[in-house]
């Protein structure tokens, strides 16, 4: 991964300053300096030399939620961030006190980052999902308001994957009610509704990361795969795309559902759908809650329709371990609770050792990149933009990254600010009604700083401001 951190050709620099990159908004000065540190970006960390900084790194305030893995905190607390890792969720209440100090957060599935919480988010700048979904996030409000947001597209999608298998064989041979029964004494041996899945098909709607990695693992096992999703996708192995939600639902044996929450993906899975499955075939989601009906589904197991289901995502969560998942959380909690052949599991589909070590890892390196650097790849609601790290032999260098409103006339404004100085690179890129550009000007003193910002500041199309180095 770039560095951030440069080896500094004499101590002189280190007392050089530059206004922060914090919108002028962190608690503490609003001037910081460059630093010395034995820890840096890009594996300096034990050696002697001494490290350039972007800005005072300790002044970074983290927030990670859902118990982010180590790896991950590792990351950002050897960057000399203030790291505060919580186990569990905040709810929206607590949040909107709790976000306010913060720069950086990080979360998982559970915790909703709403725009009524990013408005009391003054101080942050970036967001990392340290899982695949983003449907948690605003996206959009946290765009406008100059907050960039990260996740990890693929690093639990084998994990989720081999979940679903597992769940195919336990639901054609009834394992968990097997099991429940000998764990309360009682020998239940039978054959009957019971299959093997060699010769069956499986129908995966949402043909993407996931959809791709069980459709291998299914074909491995003897089973016929089809597959329905909204774009024309190459198939893996022979497993053939159908051109409707209805045709795959009619063909298939076992149904799993692996598209991302969206207003058109709502109830996806409802009574009609249901309707149309094979008689005594079987239904997976671990996808998001809302994308089943669960009392239509519970309707349809009572009646016979449905042989089984594994449900992994539910529309009200508990925040954390621990607490129970009842009529209190959602109305039809029990009811699915006393059906037969239901396998429910606690949103555990992304929960391995290597996923959450990979997404910490992946999920951090991204943030880091964002604060000390700016670069945005990978962003997920914001256009990727990246510069070269600037090097030892760019003297006077100051890295300007000015968020801003998709209008006209913008980078004229922006250049005529810029241009009292060599703009050595730069790179603009906008999507939807943002825009975000990247600057590395040279011939800049250090009492310029301050008013450089303040011009790009005093723009009516600023969304935020940070001066980088
Ligand atoms: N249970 C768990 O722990 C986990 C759940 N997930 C969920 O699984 C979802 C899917 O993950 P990936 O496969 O990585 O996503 P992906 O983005 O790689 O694939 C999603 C696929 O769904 C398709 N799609 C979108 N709307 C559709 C529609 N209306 N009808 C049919 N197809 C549609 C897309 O074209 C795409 O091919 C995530 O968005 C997340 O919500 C992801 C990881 C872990
Ligand atoms: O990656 C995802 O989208 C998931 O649903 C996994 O969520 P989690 O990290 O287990 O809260």
């Amino acid at each position: 991964m770039p560095s951030a951190a440069r080896d500094i050709p004499n101590s002189d620099n280190l007392s050089r300053t530059v206004s922060n990159s914090f919108n002028l908004s962190l608690s503490t000065s609003p001037v910081a300096t460059f630093n010395s540190s034995s820890s840096s970006l890009g594996g300096h960390k034990g050696t002697s030399a001494k490290q350039l900084k972007p800005f005072i790194t300790s002044d970074i305030k983290v927030l990670l939620l859902e118990n982010v893995n180590k790896t991950g905190q590792d990351i950002l607390a050897r960057q000399g961030y203030q790291v505060e890792a919580l186990k569990s969720s905040l709810s929206e209440d607590e949040l909107v006190q709790k976000i306010r100090d913060v720069h950086v957060i990080g979360i998982r599935s559970k915790t909703k980052l709403t725009s009524k919480v990013l408005h009391a988010a003054k101080n942050l700048i970036v967001i990392g999902c340290f899982c695949i979904g983003t449907n948690q996030v605003d996206l959009k409000a946290a765009a406008q308001n100059g907050i960039c947001v990260f996740n990890s597209p693929f690093s639990n999608s084998r994990s989720v994957a081999e979940l679903v298998i597992a769940e195919i064989i336990a639901l054609a041979r009834q394992l968990g009610d097997r099991s429940n029964e000998l764990h309360n004494g009682v020998w239940n041996k039978v054959s009957a509704g019971c299959w093997e899945v060699r010769g069956k098909t499986l129908g995966i709607i949402g043909y993407g990361h996931i959809g791709n990695q069980l459709s291998v693992l299914a074909e491995a096992m003897g089973m016929r795969v089809v597959f329905y999703d909204v774009v024309n996708l190459m198939s893996m192995g022979t497993a053939q795309q159908v051109n409707s939600l209805n045709a795959l639902l009619a063909g298939a044996d076992f149904v799993t559902v692996h598209v991302p929450e969206l207003p058109e993906t709502q109830n996806m899975i409802g009574k009609e759908q249901l309707e149309k499955m094979r008689q005594g075939s079987y239904l997976i989601n671990a996808s998001r809650g809302s994308v089943v009906d669960i009392p239509a589904l519970i309707e349809a197991s009572k009646s016979g329709k449905i042989a089984g289901a594994a449900l992994d995502v539910y529309p009200n969560e508990p925040g954390g371990n621990g607490n129970y998942f009842n009529n209190e959380i959602n109305s039809w909690a029990e009811d699915l609770r006393a059906l037969k052949n239901i396998i429910l599991t606690p949103h555990i589909g992304g929960s391995t050792e290597e996923a959450q070590s990979a997404i910490g890892v992946e999920v951090a390196e991204a943030l880091v990149r964002y604060v000390n650097e700016g670069a945005t790849l990978g962003a997920v609601n914001m256009p990727e933009v990246n510069l070269r790290s600037l090097t030892l032999d760019e003297p006077n260098h100051v890295r300007v990254v000015y968020i801003h409103k998709n209008v006209p006339g913008v980078l004229r404004k922006v250049n005529e600010i810029l241009g009292d100085h060599n703009v050595d690179k730069q790179m603009t890129d906008s999507r939807g009604e943002v825009a975000y550009l990247m600057a590395d000007i040279s011939n800049v003193n250090t009492s310029e700083i301050k008013d450089l910002y303040q011009s790009l500041e005093d723009l009516g199309s600023r969304i935020r401001t940070r001066v980088l180095y």
